[in-house]
């Protein structure tokens, strides 16, 4: 089994996540609270009681996590290519698979890797939405007070179970979405590059960046629902399910609902999709 391209989608990975976690703090605070008014209120508010390092509250388990998460979306998607082509990724350019093949390998890759992002990203989400400012003398501490003590409060107050609290959700976004992501990418590279020769630069920047536009657009209502679920418990209501969720959701707050956070997601997709692509490419064509 190929092993560069788990290697290559974790270093892309890394840097995608550093550029886009700020657009996705906003994301998420919009997706779940109901103080802010749009996004430019959220970032306003955000910076102001906050400061900057607000934005990249609970970026550290992503960080950590992303070695696992992006490997596996990308070496599990380049493996299933091979598995079921027979061509490696050197081959892929001279022997294109067809897009059926790819939706399936972008499928599997999504799923397995929303196995592993679970707990990391239900973490992430907690913290994100931690509104206090950095400790200062005499201020209520927040309810968790990093990565490790919010694992070790879920676990401790929601069962082991709690730690995957939000997962069907998650394994829901990310199983469609990503198989619609890599075709994307794959169109785009196809319709702009002659036969046989890799894309250009600009090729991948663009294709990656859009992929990252068309698997959000299609994920958002999911992800509203991911994150709503994944704060349940908490401080918010308590849902049955995933069902129940998007029906008690749309009934208080109408259909729009599932559109909270698309602008965003769509804004932090195109440079963070671009940049992950164009390492990973990068990198496996240098190792090639
Ligand atoms: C749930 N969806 C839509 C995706 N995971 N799409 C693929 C983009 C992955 C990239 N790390 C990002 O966060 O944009």
């Amino acid at each position: 089994m190929p092993v560069e391209e788990f290697v290559a989608g974790w270093i892309s990975g890394a840097l995608g996540l550093v550029l886009g976690h700020p657009f996705d703090t906003v994301k998420v605070r919009l997706q779940t609270q109901t103080a802010y008014r749009g996004i430019v209120d959220c970032v306003v508010k955000t910076y102001r009681h906050e400061s900057l390092l607000g934005f990249f509250k609970g970026m550290s388990f992503p960080i950590a996590s992303i070695a696992v998460v992006n490997s596996v979306l990308f070496g599990v998607y380049s493996n299933t290519l091979l598995a079921l082509t027979a061509t490696s990724y050197q081959d892929r350019r001279a022997q294109p698979p067809s897009y059926t093949q790819v939706f399936i390998a972008g499928c599997t890759g999504g799923f397995l890797q929303a196995c592993c992002l679970s707990p990391f990203d239900l973490v992430k989400v907690r913290l994100q939405n931690q509104t206090e400012p950095r400790a200062q003398l005499g201020s209520p501490p927040p309810r968790y007070r990093g990565p490790v003590h919010c694992v070790a409060s879920i676990f401790r107050e929601e069962g082991p179970r709690g730690l995957f609290r939000g997962a069907w959700a998650l394994m829901l976004r990310d199983t469609p979405s990503l198989g619609l992501y890599f075709v994307t990418y794959e169109w785009l590279c196809r319709q702009s590059t002659p036969d046989g020769q890799n894309p250009s630069s600009a090729t991948v920047l663009v294709a990656g960046g859009f992929a990252g536009i068309a698997s959000w657009m299609i994920a958002t209502p999911l992800d509203v629902v991911k994150s709503r679920v994944q704060m349940a418990g908490l401080k918010q209501r308590e849902y049955r399910g995933v069902l129940d969720c998007m029906v008690s959701s749309a009934r208080q707050e109408g259909l729009g609902v599932f559109c909270r956070g698309l602008t965003i997601n769509s804004a932090r997709a195109f440079p963070v999709n671009a940049v992950t692509f164009l390492t990973y490419e990068y990198l496996l064509h240098s190792w090639g």
